[in-house]
């Protein structure tokens, strides 16, 4: 993206100077200093030499007759004074003299008091002298659009300023708007600027949707502050290649409001929370993620989903380990308990290399989605529900906040963003929530926490155009962004399905010849995705009449244990398939 980077500078005092022209427009302390001085101060020398001369003369009449007119009144005042008390002259003129000293140092006293109090106001208000110097002429020049919106709303104290050196703007491509970079006084940082995002947006003349403030660099003194011309956005931006996504810096999901790809830094450092009411642009929000993280680790990424029903996750079901269509509890308990077993096993990897002062061992990346979760927390009130229930909420608060650790990331998505839908306990564990269109405060605060209304510079997502769906407020537990979810055109979606799918299979192909790849090679062979125990265990030379033997054996073989299905217990195609890309 070319940009053009533009210096604020407001004219330097020189050039202004230059312009006899101007001097009416010059305010009186700028006269009054520099060379405008030395010009308006020599025209009127000029012009009243004489009348200094001539006037010279009058001064002189005139300060003798005022000097003896008051001369007179104070020996009328004194008199007074000795008549009205019946005192000699000598302690009458005493007297008045002491009484005028003392109501002196009492004046001196309470001017003295005042000016310590004014002193004792905020440093905000206090530190005016370099303003003071800059307005008059000799400090640096100030941005004055910024300066002016700035103390208009407060981020900034009265007498500051944001110097014309330290601000820059630049215009964003295509007409978006603009970008401010510049520095705050010293002792103010970002944070100032952007607690009063939304006052300085109307300072500006935008809106605070309009608005971004975040901390620039390389100091906390830097703020880079977007300011959009029209509503965020108003016109889409193109989904971003292939290319793009691999060099992005972490998994892209959305457009930010100037167009930059917005995504998860590190899947290792945060499970997502995705709410909004229907239909505002979470499924295809998460499938951009998907897409975009298949992408980014290939045929390593291990992928769960579970959704109420067949729907927008059902286009990974080929690719994903797991994939459930249901809104049974039991189903997604089941997944959380194969996840959690998986941490622990991963755990016990991690232990046992440690203690054989080996490197820890790289584990293949898990992402499980979870759609509509609030689903599977219902429970019918009875005692055995309520004990299910709580052991649910534990174990799967357990996935998301220790799943990171060991290589899985999970993400929940709701359309019900109230209090109750899906447990605060899991709730709070995540450290990473996107609140698509919600209606109100409370919804709000269950999507992005609690706390979030008193965080840096929150964005109400009431605010947000709900006609533009996919636009939501992403939050990663520091600071907010309106963001808007990428939407992928289907067929690039299937090129990267089928893109994953063929590196996986070449994978297997390339893997050493295990009895996990004889066993695919079979049902390859019989043309099925799925095989019974007892069918299996002969061809792989395991003639065992007793189903619980032969379990044992064949997952002793395969390292890999057989699965109950409605067909009778054995193995999924893609299990095995699974296995043998974790072999390879
Ligand atoms: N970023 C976007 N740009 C354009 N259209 C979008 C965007 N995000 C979502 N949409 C459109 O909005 C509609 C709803 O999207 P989606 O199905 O993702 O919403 P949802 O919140 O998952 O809905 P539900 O909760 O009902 O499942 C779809 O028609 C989708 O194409």
């Amino acid at each position: 993206m070319q940009t053009r980077r533009v210096t604020w500078r407001a004219d330097p005092p020189q050039t202004r100077q230059a312009d006899p022209a101007s001097t009416a427009e010059i305010p009186e302390t700028t006269r009054a200093r520099g060379p405008f001085r030395v010009l308006a101060t020599g025209r009127r020398r000029d012009m009243s030499k004489k009348k200094q001369q001539v006037s010279a003369g009058e001064d002189l009449y005139g300060q003798t007759a005022g000097g003896i007119g008051g001369l007179a009144v104070v020996f009328g005042i004194l008199a007074a004074i000795k008549d009205k008390l019946g005192l000699n002259w000598p302690a009458t003129v005493l007297l008045t003299a002491g009484t005028l000293v003392a109501l002196g140092y009492g004046a001196w006293q309470a001017r003295s008091r005042l000016l310590a109090l004014l002193a004792k106001e905020p440093a905000q208000k206090t530190s005016t002298a370099p303003a003071q110097d800059a307005a008059a002429g000799d400090g640096p020049a100030r941005e004055e659009q910024l300066t002016q919106a700035l103390v208009a709303s407060k981020a900034i104290g009265r007498g500051q300023y944001v110097r014309a050196d330290e601000s820059v703007v630049t215009p964003l491509p295509h007409v978006l708007g603009n970008r401010y970079e510049f520095k705050v006084p010293v002792g103010l940082t970002y944070r100032h600027v952007a607690a009063k995002a939304g006052e300085v947006a109307g300072a500006l003349g935008a809106t605070r949707l309009r608005t971004q403030v975040e901390r620039g660099e390389p100091s906390e003194r830097d703020v880079d502050m977007t300011v959009l011309a029209q509503p965020p956005f108003t016109d889409p931006f193109t989904p971003p290649t292939r290319e793009m996504i691999l060099a992005h810096d972490g998994i892209p999901f959305a457009h930010s409001m100037t167009g930059e790809l917005v995504g998860i830094d590190d899947f290792t450092k945060g499970a997502l929370f995705v709410a909004g009411m229907t239909q505002t642009g979470k499924s295809t929000l998460t499938i951009a993620l998907i897409t975009c993280a298949y992408i980014a680790y290939g045929p390593e990424l291990d992928v769960y989903l579970i959704e109420g029903k067949p729907g927008a996750l059902v286009r990974f079901e080929k690719l994903a380990v797991r994939y459930e269509s249901s809104s049974r509890t039991a189903v997604f308990d089941s997944m959380v308990c194969e996840l959690l077993q998986k941490q622990q096993d991963r755990y016990e990897l991690d232990n046992e290399a440690m203690r054989e002062r080996r490197p820890k061992p790289r584990h293949r990346q898990i992402l499980f989605i979870a759609d509509e979760v609030a689903d599977y927390y219902v429970s019918d009130g009875s005692k055995e529900a309520i004990k299910e229930k709580a052991r649910l909420v534990k174990n799967s608060s357990e996935l998301v906040r220790k799943g990171l650790e060991c290589g899985i990331t999970v993400v929940m998505m709701t359309q019900r963003p109230s209090d109750r839908a899906v447990p605060v306990e899991v709730r709070d564990q995540f450290k990473r929530r996107i609140c698509l269109y919600v209606s109100g405060k409370g919804s709000a605060q269950v999507a992005l926490g609690s706390d979030y209304f008193k965080t840096e510079s929150p964005i109400h997502p009431a605010l947000m155009d709900a006609s533009i769906q996919g636009q939501g407020v992403y939050f990663d537990g520091v600071a907010s962004k309106l963001v808007r979810g990428i939407r992928f055109k289907d067929d690039f979606i299937w090129e990267v399905v089928d893109d994953i799918l063929a590196r996986k299979e070449k994978r297997i192909e390339a893997a050493p010849d295990t009895p996990v790849k004889k066993a695919i090679a079979i049902m390859h062979e019989r043309g099925v995705d799925f095989i019974r125990s007892k069918d299996l265990g002969p061809e792989l030379g395991i003639h065992e009449s007793n189903p619980g033997k032969l379990g044992l054996e064949l997952k002793e073989l395969l390292r890999v244990g057989p699965e109950a299905t409605n067909k009778g217990r054995g193995y999924k195609l893609t299990a095995l398939k699974q296995a043998a890309l974790s072999d390879s």
